[in-house]
């Protein structure tokens, strides 16, 4: 029996699991110069490029005509007036991607990916070429993979949550999604879900206070989870938590397709459902965006219309407020 993107799936849990493999090992003695801050004041890592090198690297070789919107690009590392500590950082990029991609084979590996002790070595221009293989536009048709190669880099600097996500979108469906961060996420959907919600360790990223006024209208007692990443949506689909909870904090800002394609994937299969905080899917076919900023709400299908309602009942008391 033919199995639906199996090769494809392969692939991303190989590529995962070797970015994965690194970002573990930068993880506990990252040091502060390896940290860079980019241009919207968010901070990206060593381990961050080198992990969508070596993602970047792998689908170079098993999808050549795939194109890929990645989180990172080089243009800080190539730039002209790059601080003089970048070349250090080059230089760590290649031996942190090298040695993941000679990892020895596991079961699944194909060394036609480039990767086990026989794959040749990459220079840093190769690698730096992976990386900006991501620099696609996104598009409504056609296959593109999205990778997130730390999702929750604040919570990697903080030593606590993050995870390396992939997916693979086909015609702006997410077909394949793995995420990966060291722990394993079986799926299971428990009859006794605490009834708390799922939201971002930063306030910057996702509203404290609305999810604290919707909490009330749902007679939700118990406080929030707060975690960083991705791992939020593979919390709800273990049933860690009633639902994944995420609205904006001002205008302008567009979620991204990398951080939520491998998430809302996961939750659907699990059996729950995603959307924006109107009740409209997650649209991946827009760009390297989601659009408008609606926010984002996953949870079983059976309170999904009630979480809506009252970030709708929140919405107009603070509209009315207003007025
Ligand atoms: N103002 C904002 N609103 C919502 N998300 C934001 C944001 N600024 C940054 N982010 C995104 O939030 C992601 C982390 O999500 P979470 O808070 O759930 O851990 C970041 O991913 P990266 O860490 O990959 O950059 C980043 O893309
Ligand atoms: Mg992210
Ligand atoms: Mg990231
Ligand atoms: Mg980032």
């Amino acid at each position: 029996m033919s199995v639906a993107y199996a090769l494809e799936k392969q692939v991303a849990i190989s590529a995962v699991l070797r970015a994965c493999s690194l970002t573990s090992s930068v993880f506990k003695k990252l040091v502060k110069d390896e940290t860079v801050t980019k241009n919207d004041k968010s901070p990206v890592t060593v381990a961050d490029y080198s992990a969508q090198a070596v993602i970047g690297s792998i689908l170079a070789k098993a999808f050549p005509d795939d194109p890929i919107v990645g989180e990172e690009d080089t243009a800080a590392l190539r730039s002209a007036t790059a601080p003089p500590e970048t070349e250090l950082l080059r230089d760590r990029i290649t031996t942190l991607a090298n040695e993941a991609l000679h990892e020895p084979l596991q079961p699944g590996d194909n060394e036609a990916w480039g990767i086990g002790p026989n794959a040749p070595i990459r220079t840093n221009g190769e690698l730096l070429d992976a990386i900006d293989r991501g620099t696609h536009l996104g598009d409504s048709k056609g296959r593109m993979w999205t990778i997130d190669p730390i999702d929750g880099t604040k919570g990697f600097l903080r030593g606590e949550q993050y995870a390396v996500c992939l997916a693979l979108i086909v015609d702006s469906k997410v077909e394949v999604g793995r995420f990966y961060n060291g722990d394993t996420f079986p799926l299971k959907l428990s009859s006794n879900v605490p009834r708390r919600l799922l939201e971002s360790y930063e306030s910057g990223h996702s509203s404290h206070g609305l999810s604290e006024k919707v909490s009330k209208i749902l007679g939700i007692t118990e406080p929030p989870l707060r975690i960083d990443s991705q791992v939020k949506y593979g919390a709800l689909a273990r049933g860690d938590g009633m639902a994944y909870f995420r609205m904006p904090t001002g205008v302008g800002y567009e979620e991204k397709i990398w951080d939520h394609a491998s998430g809302d994937l996961i939750v659907s299969e699990a059996g729950g459902i995603v959307s924006d905080s109107r009740g409209e899917p997650l649209n991946f076919g827009l760009g390297r965006t989601l659009g408008k900023n609606y926010g984002v709400i996953g949870s079983a299908k059976s309170d999904h219309a009630a979480i809506l309602k009252a970030i709708q009942q929140v919405s107009s008391e603070s509209e009315r407020s207003k007025a």
